[in-house]
């Protein structure tokens, strides 16, 4: 399944979504990463990027992964530990990886780090494939 970049609307990824995050993905290695700086736009409390933003940055790393690989597949479930406050206006590094699969069933992992390599936060993931027709 492609995506098509000229009117897909993603909040995490499509370069035309006006409110969107507009994360771009590279492969590296076994992972799948990105960069994000938050503005204050993106707070909950004064300072702190929001708990919501920060999941949706892991969420997308890990769907990316699989979007790269030519997987059609959902989440299912996701886990999101916050180890430390993420600071408005520092970039945010984050990475996924596969961590399994059975079946319909994947797994995966994604943390979001500062740039000095301090964990900001980490996720676990649970995708299920869907027919590519289910995503319209
Ligand atoms: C390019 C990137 C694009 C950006 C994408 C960003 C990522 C996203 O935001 S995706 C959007 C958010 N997620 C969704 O909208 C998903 C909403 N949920 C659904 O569509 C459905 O519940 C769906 C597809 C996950 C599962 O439904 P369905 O296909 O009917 O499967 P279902 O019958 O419930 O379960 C199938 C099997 O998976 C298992 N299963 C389902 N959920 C889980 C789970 N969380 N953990 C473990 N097993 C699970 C079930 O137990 C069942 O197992 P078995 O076959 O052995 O009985």
């Amino acid at each position: 399944m492609t995506i098509d970049e000229t009117t897909h609307m993603c909040f995490a990824c499509s370069p035309i979504n006006p409110i969107g995050l507009k994360l771009v993905f590279a492969d590296k290695g076994d992972t799948c990463v990105t960069r994000f700086v938050p503005g204050p736009q993106h707070q909950g409390w004064t300072g702190r990027v929001h708990g919501g933003i920060v999941t949706t940055l892991l969420d997308e790393a890990m769907a990316q992964f699989l979007y790269r690989r030519d997987e059609t597949a959902v989440t299912a479930e996701l886990t999101v530990r916050f180890r430390i406050p993420a600071p408005v206006g520092s970039e945010l590094l984050v990475e996924a990886r596969q961590t399994g699969a059975r079946g319909r069933l994947l797994t995966l992992e994604a943390k979001a780090c500062l740039k000095d390599g301090t964990v900001v936060a980490v996720a676990q993931g649970k995708f299920l494939r869907v027919p590519p027709d289910a995503l319209g």
